[in-house]
């Protein structure tokens, strides 16, 4: 199985909480979920309770497979493990507890092999397996995903892309196997986003062919490392490396915290960060290190190399470039965040829009009451995040893709950080709007809503707070629109639609298809266009007043956001648009038409929502208002389909609520 026993076994004994031990006592009532199992069995579809679904316009099973890509049978298999006891939800668990149960339940996952080889083999498909096992764990329980992620992707991405060929070969299969149990250390208390300022030093001492590594003060501890408190015995470190006095910036370690029997090693100190909002099944922890001697080989030296004797080397030309290259490769992290942030969301969305469609409220005098989903106000809530997920959903594939094939260049750098940020905030509004619809139903633990919510929220601030990513888009991208507007309008690259400002100009959004790409990317490359021309005399305005470039772009803030915002929305809709033209070349009409409507629904609802397109000229005011018109329409117009497009998602009902099914006999005295 190749799976390090012994760890897990001194794991079980170390995150000891006896409740624990046996996962049957005390089960929550999952009597919906088994009603629900025994319909299926028997083929009848287990809708809500008084749905009667037309035949979906789509095939679902096709649906599926375009949004999860890969690994079907694997995710069903998981799904199908997620039955057993170890894995029903529990709620109001002390942090023991929901400690102890997160590594029991890794163990199981880790038994069934899917890590073999997944990470040490550098193949696409390697890499599809381990994010798929990660996405499908998400759907059950988001701490052990993050727990995971952070041993494999983080502290294992870490030591083989950063490491060289050699490091990778020597540690991957023991990080696989987790017989080399990881974590990744790079925030302190006093950096986190700014991760060029941390304080944590790494001297190189020659006699002793070690580095020296310190915490110089208090606001250098490690803080927040996931894994750190008790379970991981090694970590990826940061720390300013200095070689013969000079300091050559932040560089990457593997460095031994702990003993294989779970105590610390000489010269390192460590604590625990405590109770969070959510994902209390992971133990974050302090780090402090005092002398602590680290072999010269451990610099993981991919990108730079210190001899001996002391002589650094390096393979790029500047520190700025090798820290650049060193993010890049870090990406993944924010891949795996922007997954599971949808994943949160769509679970969010299949359990509200089930309940929607069976709960009833208010109706005409003597009638029978009308279904939530039939009001026009309560599908312009739940209708819009859906398509969006769809949108977000297919427009992630294609990061993830560019991810597993390591395409490790600038444009990687830019589409995680953008599209980690936009997604994950789309999933926090959309689980906060999926609670409410839920009404109080939506509070209750069980109903899963709530607790996703407060565990997906540190998504928007975990691998690069959004507002900082946001910037690190503008950025990134600010010079390509500089350099076309000081050749004398001669764009490149992105900005090429900027060649032909004419043609933007001239496009009349009134006889426009509201649903087609024109429609979309018109709109977009318009705001996009005014706000980097804004930014940029923005820019040179405050140098010529005297400030430094940085000076003058920190000063810019709100612009650099806005800017970097509607870079990435228009990114998300070419790719978008490029999805549905390659469904029209392979013929799949019925995917094209559902999907051309959400992007439709999308877009509207993205103009609607924000004043900053009127206010830069993307449209005009009697452009807008039939924008407003066609969200409503366009909510009618899904609203057959909702029941098959979230069924669409895949999950299967004991991943879902109660309320998602029949809420009033999961509620009866009898099951009291
Ligand atoms: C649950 C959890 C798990 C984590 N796990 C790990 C882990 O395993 N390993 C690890 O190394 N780290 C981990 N982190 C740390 C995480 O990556 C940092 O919290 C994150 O990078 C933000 O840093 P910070 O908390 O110091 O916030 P700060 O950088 O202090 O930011 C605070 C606020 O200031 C704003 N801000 C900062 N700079 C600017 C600016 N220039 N302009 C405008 N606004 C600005 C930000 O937008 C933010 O809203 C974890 C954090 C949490 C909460």
């Amino acid at each position: 199985m190749n799976v390090s026993d012994a760890t897990f076994d001194l794991l079980e004994a170390e995150f000891n909480a006896p409740s624990v031990r046996n996962p049957s006592a005390a089960l929550p009532n999952r009597q919906w979920a088994e009603d629900a199992a025994a319909k299926q069995r028997a083929g009848v579809p287990p809708f809500p309770p008084g749905v009667v679904a037309a035949r979906p316009a789509f095939d679902t099973k096709k649906m599926r497979e375009l949004l999860d890509m890969n690994n079907f049978e694997l995710r069903d298999s998981l799904y199908e493990l997620f039955k057993n006891p170890v894995f029903v939800p529990r709620y109001n668990e002390t942090l023991d507890e929901e400690r102890a149960r997160t590594i029991q339940r890794w163990r199981l996952i880790a038994k069934t092999g899917v890590f073999h080889e997944a990470l040490r083999i550098f193949t696409v498909k390697g890499r599809q397996r381990y994010e798929a096992t990660l996405e499908s764990v998400g759907a059950i329980d988001h701490s052990l995903d993050i727990k995971m992620g952070v041993h494999y992707g983080l502290f294992g991405g870490t030591v083989s892309l950063m490491g060289d060929d050699d490091q990778g070969a020597r540690w991957m299969p023991k990080i696989e196997s987790c017989e080399m149990l990881g974590c990744f250390s790079m925030t302190e208390l006093g950096h986190g986003s700014n991760v060029k300022g941390i304080q944590t030093t790494a001297v190189y001492d020659i006699p002793s062919r070690t580095f020296v590594v310190n915490t110089p003060c208090e606001e250098a501890q490690k803080y927040w490392i996931g894994g750190a408190f008790q379970s991981a015995r090694w970590t990826a470190l940061f720390a300013q490396l200095y070689v013969k006095g000079v300091c050559h910036g932040v560089h990457p370690f593997l460095v031994r915290i702990r003993n294989e029997d779970g105590t610390p090693v000489k010269g390192v100190t460590m604590g625990d960060c405590g109770a969070k909002s959510g994902l209390n099944g992971v133990d974050n922890g302090r780090i402090w290190f005092s002398n602590l001697h680290v072999p010269l080989d451990h610099l993981l030296r991919r990108h730079s190399q210190v001899s001996v004797d002391g002589n650094f080397t390096c393979n790029f030309k500047s520190s700025d470039e090798r820290f650049g290259a060193s993010l890049a490769s870090l990406s993944g992290g924010r891949v795996s965040v922007a997954a599971g942030s949808l994943i949160q969301a769509k679970l969010g969305l299949t359990i509200a829009i089930r309940y929607g469609l069976s709960r009833k409220a208010f109706g005409p005098p003597g009638e029978e009451e009308t279904r939530l989903m039939d009001y026009p106000g309560y599908q312009t809530r739940l209708i819009p995040p859906l398509a969006t997920t769809f949108v977000m959903q297919l427009v992630l594939n294609h990061l993830k893709s560019k991810w597993q094939r390591r395409e490790l260049g600038r444009e990687l750098h830019v589409w995680s950080s953008g599209f980690k940020a936009l997604i994950s905030w789309h999933a926090l509004s959309t689980l906060q709007e999926t609670r409410e619809a839920c009404g109080g139903q939506g509070y209750k633990a069980e109903n899963r809503i709530a607790p996703l919510k407060s565990t997906h929220d540190v998504a928007l601030t975990y691998e690069g707070d959004n507002h900082i990513l946001l910037q690190t888009v503008t950025k990134a991208v600010l010079p390509e629109f500089v350099r076309g507007f000081k050749n004398d309008g001669n764009f490149e690259g992105h900005f090429s639609y900027l060649n032909d400002r004419e043609a933007l100009r001239r496009v009349d959004l009134s006889t426009t298809d509201p649903r087609s790409a024109m429609y979309a990317l018109t709109v977009m490359r318009r705001r996009e266009a005014a706000l980097f021309a804004r930014l940029a005399a923005e820019i040179q305005k405050k140098i010529a007043a005297g400030m430094s470039s940085l000076q003058a772009f920190n000063h810019s803030a709100v612009l650099v956001e806005d800017a970097g915002r509607a870079h990435v929305d228009l990114l998300m809709l070419q790719l978008f648009h490029q999805t549905l033209s390659d469904l029209k070349s392979r013929g799949e009409t019925e995917l094209v038409n559902i999907l051309t409507l959400c992007g439709a629904l999308h877009t509207a609802r993205l103009i609607d929502s924000q004043v900053i397109f009127l206010r830069n000229g993307a449209l005009s005011a009697k452009d807008a208002q039939n924008v407003h018109s066609n969200v409503q329409i366009f909510c009618m117009q899904l609203r057959p389909h909702v029941l098959h497009l979230v069924d669409s998602f895949g999950y299967p009902p004991h991943l879902l609520a109660p309320i998602a099914f029949d809420y009033v006999s999961h509620n009866s005295r009898s099951r009291l």
